[in-house]
């Protein structure tokens, strides 16, 4: 038997950072996918006593015996319980990462720690210690700022979920998933980010499980309705980073600096309503007076991000030279490198900028903005 989710990677327009700390922030989902496909194996096969991990873009495999995990992680089968999402403790998460030693991943690739503890939690979690071939494969860049993390945990999640439930009548093709089961998703994917992220504000998670785009602040979700166009070139400057060391850096300013700090967040927060505002915005306001708006709002962001100590050369060099083209760019993500949005009025032509970006080094493409959340296909 057989089971295929896939989950969104995202953008943030603006809020990240700060929405850790309880700002309102605004993201979108790209057409950008994270695929998962669950293979059950026989009861008389050969290999059910394992569970396998095939990573298909990376072209690496893990794999555990059953009996392993059991000894490693705390499960009592009985009380395995889906329909109740659960964190990872601390003490769970050091004998999950002994697991993962064990599997001597190459030390070029070591950044996958963390997202093959939170692949052992959630599997874990919601399957319990049954036998499986798990094949992962994602058109995100990893570690750059499009949410492949959260992409992963809501990818991973549909797909166990939708293999424990009971009608798996053969859908033909990818089915979103009904309120109920998104918010069950959502809150079990937000535990695979705590795993990766230390601290997230799951804004990314629930942008990846309902898709489109949202306002998100301490946890509420607003579904946003977009009146105009909005068109975004994503550049990645691929410098590689850490989203959870930069989250922490962002603690550890805000503990030395509570009060600027506080401001910055309270300031981020009036850009994020005013853009999602602006985004929504049926009245006769022109695009262009509304690019404009957004453009100022963007800008603004930026230089509230540089306060907070996660920008990058490399990501002002981008906006130095999208700035050329007289066009506006913020990081998206956490920053330190990753990916940076340019915003693309109606009308632009971005031939010259791209080559000049692409000339640095950069990667550059354009992505649909807003997109599905979640979808699973038996
Ligand atoms: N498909 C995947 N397979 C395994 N691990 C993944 C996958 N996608 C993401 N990860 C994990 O998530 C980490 C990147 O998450 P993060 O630092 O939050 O950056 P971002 O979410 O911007 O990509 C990777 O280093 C890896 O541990
Ligand atoms: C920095 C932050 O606001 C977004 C992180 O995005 P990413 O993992 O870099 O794609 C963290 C969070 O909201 O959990
Ligand atoms: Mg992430």
């Amino acid at each position: 038997m057989e089971v295929k989710a896939r989950a969104p990677g995202k953008i943030i327009l603006a809020g990240e950072h700060a929405v850790v700390h309880g700002s309102t922030a605004v993201a979108a989902a790209i057409d950008l996918y994270t695929y998962v496909t669950l293979h059950f194996p026989l009861q008389s096969a050969k290999n059910n006593d394992k569970l396998t991990l095939q990573l298909k873009d990376i072209s690496l495999e893990f794999s555990w015996s059953l009996d392993r995990l059991k000894e490693a992680i705390p499960h009592n089968s009985t009380t395995l319980c889906p329909s109740k999402p659960t964190s990872c403790s601390d003490q769970t998460l050091k004998s999950i990462a002994v697991l993962v030693e064990e599997q001597n991943i190459p030390e070029a690739k070591i950044w996958l720690s963390s997202g093959i503890s939170t692949f052992l939690w959630l599997y874990t979690s919601i399957l319990g210690f049954n036998p499986a071939t798990v094949v992962i494969n994602s058109e995100l860049p990893y570690g750059s700022g499009l949410g492949s993390s959260a992409a992963l945990s809501v990818a991973l999640t549909a797909a166990l979920l939708a293999s424990s439930s009971s009608d798996k009548a053969r859908s033909g093709g990818w089915l979103s998933l009904d309120e109920t089961n998104l918010e069950l998703l959502n809150k079990w994917a937000f535990e695979g980010e705590k795993i990766i992220h230390g601290k997230p504000s799951g804004i990314d998670n629930t942008v990846s499980s309902y898709g489109n785009m949202i306002k998100f602040c301490s946890g509420e979700i607003t579904r946003l309705q977009s009146n105009m166009p909005l068109r975004m070139l994503i550049t990645n400057t691929r410098v590689g980073r850490n989203t959870k060391a930069l989250v922490s850096g962002v603690s550890e300013r805000k503990r030395r600096h509570p009060e600027a700090m506080n401001s910055l967040f309270n300031a981020v927060d009036s850009i994020s309503k005013e853009l999602a505002t602006i985004i929504q915005s049926k009245d006769e306001t022109s695009v262009t007076e509304k690019e404009e708006s957004i453009k100022e709002l963007m800008e603004m962001n930026q230089g509230l991000l540089q306060s907070m100590g996660v920008s990058h050369s490399s990501i002002e060099t981008v906006i130095q030279t999208t700035a050329k083209h007289k066009l506006t760019s913020k990081l998206t993500g956490a920053g330190g490198g990753g990916c940076v949005l340019t915003l693309l009025p109606t009308g632009t032509v971005v031939d010259k900028v791209v080559e000049e970006l692409e000339a640095s080094g950069f990667q550059c493409f354009t992505a649909s903005i807003g997109g599905n959340g979640a979808q699973i296909c038996y």
